[in-house]
């Protein structure tokens, strides 16, 4: 099966600072993958490459079979590329004064002619389209309201609406939980779970809350210090395993599932040869 996602020894680095080294992963279609580790590590540096939004200095980018970006350039449709390729941000990026519906409608504008899109003349199927993401998300009834009077966790709600109002086959999800009080961060991750397991979108969400990995993915790639550290089962995490990638300062017994909280381990890591 073609990947959904294939990154081939990327290497980025921010002036003497090297972000990440020789990264390789391939994500296949419909799987819903949690990228953790500590802070620095370069989860969203790896995230921004994946859509095109930042330049590796070399290595390889292909989503949905198409190059993102090959030894440090993007290539010259990544506008169109992006279409496919739904971004949600920790901040939500919405456009406060605008109403939720326009900002869900906006979803749309990579696959419009850019006459159109910068007039906003959106048509009844796209206006239908977006109503129904936001019945998704459960908030058709604040269509009309303006995008900053929202909740926090409400926002994000929308970004993912807009996302889906794109039509995005891949959803990369940057923090999307981090700013939000747990039952928006449950509500959230359940959204991004069931697009997942209902239309068979791809997802990558990088999490710092490990709980969240272990409950929402089956798979997680571990970073340290830019590297691949692990890409195993979320089942198979124990507090050896989050104590060596977070360091010692965590309580790591916090960051598992009840059911998880130090028992032995029932099947061994495969720890990514470095
Ligand atoms: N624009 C930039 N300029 C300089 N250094 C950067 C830039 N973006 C990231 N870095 C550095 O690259 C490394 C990886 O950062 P990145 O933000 O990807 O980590 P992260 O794992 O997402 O961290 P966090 O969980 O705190 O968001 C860090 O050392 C960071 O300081």
């Amino acid at each position: 099966m073609r990947a959904a996602i294939r990154v081939d020894r990327l290497n980025k680095s921010f002036g003497r600072k090297q972000a990440l080294f020789d990264l390789a992963l391939s994500v296949q279609p419909g799987e819903m993958v949690a990228l953790i580790g500590a802070s620095g590590s370069g989860k969203s540096t790896l995230l921004r490459h994946l859509a095109g939004l930042a330049r590796g200095d070399a290595g390889s980018i292909e989503v949905l079979g198409r190059q993102v970006q090959a030894d440090g350039r993007l290539n010259g449709d990544v506008r169109r590329q992006r279409a496919d390729i739904g971004y949600i941000f920790q901040q939500f990026n919405l456009v406060g004064r605008l109403s939720v519906m326009q900002n869900v409608l906006l979803g749309g504008l990579g696959r419009m002619p850019r006459w159109r899109g910068s007039l906003s003349l959106f048509n009844a199927d796209e206006k239908q389209r977006a109503m129904q993401a936001l019945e998704r998300v459960g908030l058709a009834e604040f269509a009309a309201q303006r995008a900053s009077t929202l909740s926090g966790g409400q926002q994000q709600r929308v970004a993912i609406a807009r996302a889906l109002c794109q039509q995005a086959e891949v959803i990369l999800a940057d923090e999307p939980i981090a700013s939000l009080d747990p039952e928006s961060a449950r509500k959230v991750m359940e959204i991004l779970a069931d697009i997942n397991r209902r239309d068979g979108k791809t997802v990558v969400v990088t999490l710092h809350q490990v709980d969240y990995a272990v409950r929402y993915c089956q798979r997680a790639v571990a970073l340290k210090g830019g590297r691949i550290h692990f890409d195993g089962p979320t089942d198979s995490f124990n507090p050896d395993f989050l104590n060596d990638l977070y360091g010692g300062d965590l309580d790591i017994s916090l960051l598992l599932p009840q059911g998880q909280r130090p028992r032995a381990v029932e099947r061994p890591l495969t720890l990514a040869k470095a």
